[in-house]
């Protein structure tokens, strides 16, 4: 039996911070970060069965062309993607009654719709991109044990190539799930690895008055090539949606709109569009 201080549910037998019981969530997960791109994507939904939010953690569930779909913000940063991953696993994974994991075991549909920023001059601002690959930079994962689930030599490709400094941290490759990857992908969206930073400014080398360890870590990340494979995009939740998706056996993708261009400095003169234009790209996808 796993512990009340370990698995923690609220009076009403709610999951800790997401506030949801296991009929609240629907088997096809939407993330999104910001708790106000949820009634985004739900306002074209044909009913919303429940609603609910505690802190940034905002939740609905309704039916979108005949499908039950959840959509869920998971606020900003990887240690936020601990929480919401293990809470959604735990409702459909745990018996919240008795406390003891399930015999057997569900594996939930997750797509992030996420923004992002580009580190390549041709990945333009309002363009699209899919993580084949989501790369960790942030650490939170490592509490976990990953060397099963990880890319070891894209990994050590990485930290040679960039001369990264272990004092930060072993970096992490996890890949996507190959089939919500052929279910979502097309022509116009890009294909890469995505940087998972554990912070926006000095973790993205965004220096506004404080120096930063590796000033030349974006355009060194920006010529990685692993068998073919490039670092397209920068942002903070991916590859822990991604590491905690396969070790706890749920199928992840993540979509991104870039919403910044960090290899010309330039910044979408509207980012509310381009996220718009993913969410209906990722319905349609969704939908078909
Ligand atoms: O727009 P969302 O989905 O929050 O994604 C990106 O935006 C936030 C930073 O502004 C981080 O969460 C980053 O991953
Ligand atoms: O550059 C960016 C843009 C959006 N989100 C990020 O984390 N980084």
């Amino acid at each position: 039996m796993i512990q009340s201080s370990e698995l923690i549910l609220n009076p009403d037998g709610s999951v800790y911070h997401l506030n949801l019981l296991p009929e609240h969530i629907a088997h096809d997960i939407i993330f999104v970060g910001d708790q106000n791109r949820v009634e985004k994507i739900t306002q074209f939904f044909d009913s919303i069965e429940f609603s609910t939010q505690k802190r940034e953690f905002k939740t609905q569930t309704g039916v979108f062309k005949g499908k039950r779909i959840t959509v869920m913000s998971t606020g900003i940063g990887p240690d936020n993607i601990d929480i919401v991953m293990n809470e959604l696993d735990a409702l459909v994974n745990i018996d919240l009654k008795t406390r003891t994991p399930k015999e057997k075991l569900t594996s939930l549909n997750i797509i992030r719709i996420g923004t992002s920023g580009s580190l390549h001059a041709d990945i333009p601002v309002d363009s699209f991109v899919m993580s084949k690959f989501g790369l960790g930079l942030d650490n939170m994962l490592r509490s976990y044990l990953i060397d099963d689930i990880s890319e070891i030599a894209m990994e050590d490709a990485f930290i040679k190539h960039t001369n990264w400094d272990l004092k930060k941290g072993r970096p992490y490759v996890i890949s996507c799930s190959e089939k919500l990857e052929k279910r979502l992908e097309s022509d116009r969206i890009f294909k890469g690895l995505t940087g998972t930073a554990g912070g926006f400014y000095g973790p993205q080398g965004r220096v506004l008055r404080l120096n930063i360890q590796d000033e030349n870590l974006n355009s060194k990340m920006d010529n990685f090539n692993f068998e073919g494979n490039r670092i397209t995009n920068l942002e903070m939740e991916t590859s822990a949606i991604y590491g905690l998706g396969k070790l706890l056996g749920h199928n992840c993708l993540s979509l991104n709109a870039i919403i910044a261009n960090r290899a010309n400095g330039t910044f979408s003169e509207d980012p509310y569009k381009a996220v718009d234009e993913l969410i209906a790209y990722a319905l349609g996808k969704i939908a078909e």
